[in-house]
């Protein structure tokens, strides 16, 4: 969509102002509960702008937030801190009239639309609900202004007295865009809009939405899954890991030559079009930690390929740092189970010795791999601190012997080309810059 935001900004060249500016927002859920007060950081202190008419894509695996923050821009969710100015003012704080005033400006559309409609309402009144609710104009200039939305998104008048089941996905999907297009907002927020489509009608939802865009001037964040799509669709993209943004620039620039760690391994999960072509795919290890208890340091370290490592360490082999990491993994696997209160209270009153298997897991681990006898040192270290301490004295032993600042300070951002681009992660500092190709990296199995 880069080619509109030309043209959009040729009729608006006085508004040079982003849209959306927000400054270190987060969203965190309380969720109570007995055995953990901590809240989950869904969305833990991000920055960016989105400029007027740009369709800025985000992605990240499942659960880094990314509903989250999209509703937060929409003030469907209240941050918990940070500021969000849309068009000049700052709405993170709006509440009552004036929140409900503002709402008119930006929309969300749901990957499924189905959630957001009543089966026992018609489709005109679907789409003309917003307007009832803000009571725009008269309910006669209303029901003209949906027969106006239908043929907006390629419906057809008499659809107005039918009932949502009558409609395949992708006409339900134009339902929902309709909807949002009621009152004629400036920004909306696509979730997901294509995932639950076939691949042939996500293509035509797509290009209406482009065209939309090209008609009304709209501003999207789009949030997907498939970064096929984000790639064709949008301006430029920011991408996500446990409630942070790590990186955020052009498209190509990103998709060409990604910067951050995390980027690479996720654009290396997207298979090559042409299968005999050898990838260097990247083994994104494990599953993210919990957002309840994020990491200290950088929050992509527990997984990261490209971590940074203490100068007194250097000789040690690539695949003797991968099982480090890899014992790092199971002892934190450990320690979530262990954190039950049954668990604790067995081990309490001796039911459960948590080093019972370590010596089957050190060898499992080490098995393939030539462990020098001063790290073979540290792994008997390890081993005590986990009997007597229990695991997370063990991961912090660990931590202090083969940590770095990726394990304790929080990366700051890089500018990274001459597009803005920039990226959260050590390794762009002058100090860490070598070794900065990930071709190190041994191959999965
Ligand atoms: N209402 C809520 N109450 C408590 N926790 C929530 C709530 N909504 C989301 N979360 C949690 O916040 C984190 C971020 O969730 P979110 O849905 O924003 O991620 P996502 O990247 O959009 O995931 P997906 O791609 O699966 O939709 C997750 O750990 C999720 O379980």
């Amino acid at each position: 969509m880069s080619q509109h935001v030309q043209d959009y900004d040729e009729t608006t060249a006085n508004e040079t102002e982003p849209l959306v500016s927000v400054q270190n927002l987060k969203t965190y859920y309380e969720t109570g509960g007995m055995l953990s007060s901590d809240p989950v950081k869904a969305v833990d202190g991000v920055s960016f702008d989105i400029q007027r008419g740009e369709t800025l894509g985000l992605v990240g695996e499942s659960g880094c937030g990314k509903t989250t923050l999209g509703r937060t821009l929409v003030r469907l969710e209240t941050p918990t801190d940070g500021e969000i100015s849309f068009d000049g003012t700052d709405i993170a704080t709006l509440s009552g009239d004036d929140l409900k005033a503002w709402r008119e400006n930006a929309q969300i559309v749901f990957q499924d639309p189905d959630s957001s409609m009543n089966d026992r309402l018609t489709i005109g009144k679907i789409i003309r609900e917003p307007l009832d609710v803000y009571e725009w104009k008269t309910p006669r200039e209303r029901r003209t202004r949906v027969r106006e939305l239908l043929d907006t998104v390629g419906l057809q008048p008499e659809h107005y007295y039918r009932y949502p089941h009558q409609f395949s996905g992708g006409q339900r999907q134009r339902i929902g865009i309709a909807r949002a297009l009621a009152l004629n907002p400036d920004f909306i927020v696509l979730d997901e809009p294509t995932s639950a489509l076939d691949v042939s009608v996500q293509a035509k939802i797509l290009n209406l939405l482009e065209e939309l865009q090209d008609e009304f001037g709209l501003t999207y964040l789009l949030i997907a899954h498939d970064l096929s799509v984000v790639r064709h669709a949008c301006d430029r993209i920011a991408v996500m890991y446990l409630g942070n943004i790590m990186e955020i620039g052009d498209t190509e620039q990103l998709f060409n030559d990604p910067a951050n760690p995390y980027t690479h391994t996720l654009l290396s999960s997207i298979p090559a079009p042409d299968p005999t072509i050898e990838q260097n795919r990247i083994p994104l290890r494990g599953s993210p930690p919990s957002p309840r208890d994020p990491p200290s340091g950088c929050p992509f370290s527990t997984r990261c390929p490209m971590k940074v490592r203490p100068d007194e360490w250097d000789d040690l082999s690539e695949e003797l740092w991968m099982q480090l990491d890899v014992l790092q993994d199971i002892l934190r696997e450990r320690a979530k189970r262990a954190g039950g209160l049954s668990n604790r209270i067995q081990r309490a009153i001796g039911l459960e010795d948590p080093t019972a298997d370590f010596d089957e897991v050190r060898r499992t681990v080490f098995d393939d791999v030539s462990v020098p006898e001063s790290v073979a040192q540290q792994l008997d270290e390890t081993q005590t601190q986990l009997a007597e301490e229990g695991e997370d004295a063990a991961l912090d032993y660990l931590r202090e012997q083969f940590g770095s600042d990726c394990d304790s300070v929080f990366p700051e951002e890089h500018v990274v080309d001459d597009t803005d681009r920039t990226s959260r992660c050590h390794r762009h500092r002058d100090a860490n810059a070598e070794p900065a190709e990930l071709d190190r990296i041994p191959s999965p199995e």
